[in-house]
């Protein structure tokens, strides 16, 4: 995509969220560093930007947080960089308007001229109301006596708001000695005193912004997050969600419309239309589901195309074949009557009806042995010379990392595939490591960037499953808002490529309905009711079927 049309793009985009908040733009932080220079260049003052920043923060906590009668008790942790900067001039505001606040500052020296200029405007207000935490303890957190000093001050403890401003997004280390002990602190002091509210600055210290990444546990546990000029992509990722709270937006400046963002956090699955009467089975398609092996050896893996195909059935799809181990034939007829079967060793069988299906849904309990990787290998180079929209997951992209090392030319085939047609792959972060030839901790330092090249290397559509799913597709990144930790059991990704598989085989939905991300939303959103009914300890994905039936049937009526 040229620049210009990338910028077309984002506009187009944004209106769209204009009109449905249900997109939210998210930004790397070397793109909010653009937007922020874009804005300075054009002849806006920096620290008129923190001013402006410090005062929404300090007024959204005092409208927030005082209460009539009651002094407002802050205590304020600011770092040496912009983010404490902000810190320091959010005290000043809130001492201003009428709140008790002491500063603790960590580390060395402010390093920037903002955060200077901020401190030297907040510590003559400080000090006029005798506020500041005395100097011997400033910057010397570390210290075990200071730290003990701090714990003394029972005016602090008892504080009703902590505002961490240690670190925004110039964190570019984990956090260490002094700021390692503030962290600490800040959520043990959460732990004394349950009335504590911790509002973050723009960032929860200790989080990468741009990868959600956060070293050795060592972050802010906040309740409230308040982004700054646009929303972190990092906020959404990983364990960023463990810590951030609650997010609310202050965007400052309006230079976010027209830059295209990194990625899109979507909350919801799009409306379905309703179906038509004068319709039949045919009108729904086939979808051919390739799993469910029994490997000599190994554990039996029936299960796999059985929940794939029960919640395909449950998409609304017309007709379905599940390829599976003999053995799991009489399982498969008494848990989804309406399947028809087939042995997955009896390759003539199942190559002729890959070339009859709509959609091939391959790899779920595959098997890993040498024989299946031959099965696969045929079963794929029939799906492609057939031109078949595909769906590859589990076992399957197991195998695809071998093919691309032992036959690259059926890797040009499936990149020359996806041009045309769909072809769509869902791996957790081990088996993309495997596809990229790297470790899967590799993969969810930076999930971004991991996305990014499988669908460089790969072509097709990407899942790649985990804390806050990515999905990309023609380039642009969606994040899964949607979802729950209850989702992390075994069947779930199986259930998942049913789903998927009944969306795409059926030719009569509309395009923006045959996507990944909608069947990755309506997969969310059905774990996300079974999290209320049933919580997340007992969520089970045989009990996903029926409820993603459900949410179908919700957007459809939400048409
Ligand atoms: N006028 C401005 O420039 C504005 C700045 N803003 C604030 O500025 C923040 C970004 O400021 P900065 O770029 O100064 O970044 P930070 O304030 O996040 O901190 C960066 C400083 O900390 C150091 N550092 C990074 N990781 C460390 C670690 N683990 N241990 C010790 N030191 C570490 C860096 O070397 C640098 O000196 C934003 O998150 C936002 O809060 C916003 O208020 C908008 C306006
Ligand atoms: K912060």
């Amino acid at each position: 995509m040229s620049k210009q049309s990338h910028c077309d793009a984002a506009a187009r985009s944004i209106q769209s969220i204009q009109a449905n908040d249900a997109l939210v733009p998210l930004y790397s932080p070397k793109q909010v560093y653009g937007i922020e220079k874009a804005w300075f260049d054009a002849g806006n003052d920096s620290y008129a930007l923190m001013q402006q920043a410090a005062w929404q923060i300090a007024h959204w906590i005092y409208r927030t947080y005082s209460k009539a009668g009651d002094k407002l008790k802050i205590g304020v942790w600011v770092g040496r960089g912009n983010n404490g900067g902000d810190g320091w001039l959010v005290a000043d505001y809130l001492t201003q308007l009428g709140a008790q606040v002491a500063v603790i500052e960590v580390g060395p020296e402010v390093s920037t001229a903002d955060a200077l200029l901020a401190k030297q405007q907040a510590t003559a207000t400080l000090n006029n109301n005798k506020q500041v935490i005395e100097q011997t303890f400033i910057g010397h957190l570390a210290n075990q006596t200071s730290f003990a000093k701090v714990c003394e001050q029972s005016e602090y403890l008892s504080a009703d708001v902590y505002v961490d401003a240690l670190f925004g997004i110039g964190l570019d280390r984990a956090p260490q000695s002094a700021y390692a002990d503030a962290i600490r602190y800040i959520n043990a002091a959460k732990q004394h005193n349950h009335r504590l509210q911790v509002v973050s600055v723009d960032v929860p210290s200790g989080v990468v912004s741009s990868t959600g990444e956060v070293f050795d546990e060592q972050a802010v546990r906040a309740d409230i997050t308040l982004c700054l000029v646009a929303r972190k992509v990092g906020l959404h990722l990983k364990d960023a969600m463990d810590y951030t709270g609650k997010l609310v937006d202050l965007p400052l400046i309006p230079t976010v419309l027209g830059k295209l963002p990194q990625a899109w956090l979507q909350h919801h699955a799009q409306p379905l239309p309703a179906r038509d009467h004068n319709t039949h089975k045919g009108s729904f398609g086939h979808v051919l589901i390739a799993g469910g092996n029994q490997v000599d050896g190994s554990q039996g893996m029936g299960g796999a195309a059985i929940l794939s195909a029960s919640t395909a059935f449950a998409t609304g799809v017309g007709k379905l074949t599940v390829a599976c181990h003999k053995a799991f034939h009489g399982s498969l007829i008494g848990a989804v009557p309406n399947a028809m079967s087939l042995d997955l060793h009896d390759a003539s069988s199942v190559e002729s009806l890959i070339a009859q299906c709509d959609t091939l849904a391959i790899g779920m309990g595959f098997g890993r042995d040498e024989s299946s990787f031959t099965l696969f290998e045929r079963y794929l180079r029939t799906a492609l010379q057939q031109s078949i929209p595909l769906i590859i997951d589990a076992d399957g992209l197991y195998h695809l990392a071998s093919l691309a090392k032992q036959a690259p030319e059926i890797i040009d085939q499936l990149i020359a595939h996806a041009k045309t047609h769909e072809v769509w792959y869902t791996p957790h972060s081990g088996e993309a490591g495997r596809l990229l030839d790297i470790s899967a901790d590799e993969i969810e330092k930076d999930r971004l960037a991991a996305i990014t090249q499988l669908a460089n290397k790969y072509n097709g559509s990407w899942l790649l499953k985990g804390a806050g799913s990515l999905v990309l597709h023609k380039g642009e990144i969606r994040v899964c808002a949607a979802g729950n930790a209850g989702m992390a059991t075994a069947g779930m990704g199986d259930v998942l490529s049913g789903l998927a598989a009944g969306l795409l085989a059926q030719s009569v939905l509309p395009k923006s309905s045959r996507t990944l991300i909608q069947a990755v939303m309506i997969h969310a959103m059905a774990g996300d009711v079974l999290e209320r009914k049933k919580g997340v300890w007992a969520l089970q994905a045989s009990d996903m079927p029926p409820v993603v039936g459900q949410i179908m049937q919700q957007l459809t009526q939400a048409q």
